[in-house]
């Protein structure tokens, strides 16, 4: 499968589990925060294979696991060449969707346990013709928690602390007006979770999400 028929693909970049999460190691074991990575990741992973407006979706990572679990519900696993960070990650995936044809690709971190498949398609729908960029900041309005871009190398990442103002003025340097949605409208794509307090409000999941059963089952420090 590649994405030469064209349409609109999504990416989860994904950190080898093994060192995800840092910012939890203060309150949860590496054993948790490996679970909780995970589950989140198969939420993540259960709303895009639900979207009806996407043409498929990928995983790039050096994590087998995290490939197989994109593999095993429909999805692609692009292997990283090397784990440089959340920027190269993005690009080489941009590159590879770019040089199969792909219409557009939406990248969107996988600690978004909330994010749902009504929310993708609404973010694609709205989504601009020809050149063109929406994006979701996170609650905080601090990060970038989509980014979807036509064509898939429309602008270059910017990712990191500061990065949904990088985003909005890189688009506009480049004379693409970018379609900017309010968090409130996407509270599920508005919501990673990075620190312990966050892992600690998520009381409000679907019950039966990967996410909400790992919480329930009390296996949390
Ligand atoms: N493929 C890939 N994904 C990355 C890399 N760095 C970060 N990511 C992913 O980018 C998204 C946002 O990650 P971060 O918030 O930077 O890292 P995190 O592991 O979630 O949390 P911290 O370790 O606390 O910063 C997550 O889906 C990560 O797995 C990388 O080097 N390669
Ligand atoms: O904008 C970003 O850099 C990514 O969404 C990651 O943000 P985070 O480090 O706040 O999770």
């Amino acid at each position: 499968m590649n994405a030469k028929t064209g349409g609109i693909w999504a990416v989860v970049p994904v950190k080898p589990f093994g060192l995800a999460k840092q910012r939890l190691a203060s309150a949860f074991t590496p054993i948790f925060r490996q679970e909780l990575v995970r589950a989140m990741l198969c939420d993540v992973l259960a709303a895009l294979r639900e979207a009806r407006g996407l043409a498929g979706f990928a995983v790039i990572t050096a994590d087998p696991q995290a490939g197989r679990l994109a593999r095993d519900r429909g999805g692609r696993w692009l292997i990283e060449s090397e784990v440089r960070g959340l920027n190269p990650a993005a690009s080489e995936a941009a590159a590879r969707f770019g040089a199969e044809g792909a219409a557009g690709l939406l990248v969107l971190p996988g600690d978004l346990p909330a994010v749902t498949a009504g929310e993708i398609d609404a973010l694609i729908s709205s989504h601009g013709s020809g050149r063109a960029a929406s994006l979701i900041a996170s609650q905080d309005g601090d990060g970038t928690n989509a980014l979807l871009l036509s064509p898939p190398q429309a602008m270059g990442f910017a990712f990191g602390p500061g990065s949904f103002a990088r985003h909005q003025a890189g688009a506009e340097a480049l004379g693409i007006v970018p379609q900017v949605h309010e968090s409130a409208r996407f509270p599920g794509f508005a919501r990673d979770i990075d620190t312990p307090d966050e892992v600690r409000r998520l009381t409000d999941l679907r019950p039966g999400s990967h996410t909400a059963r790992l919480l329930a089952s009390g296996h949390c420090s």
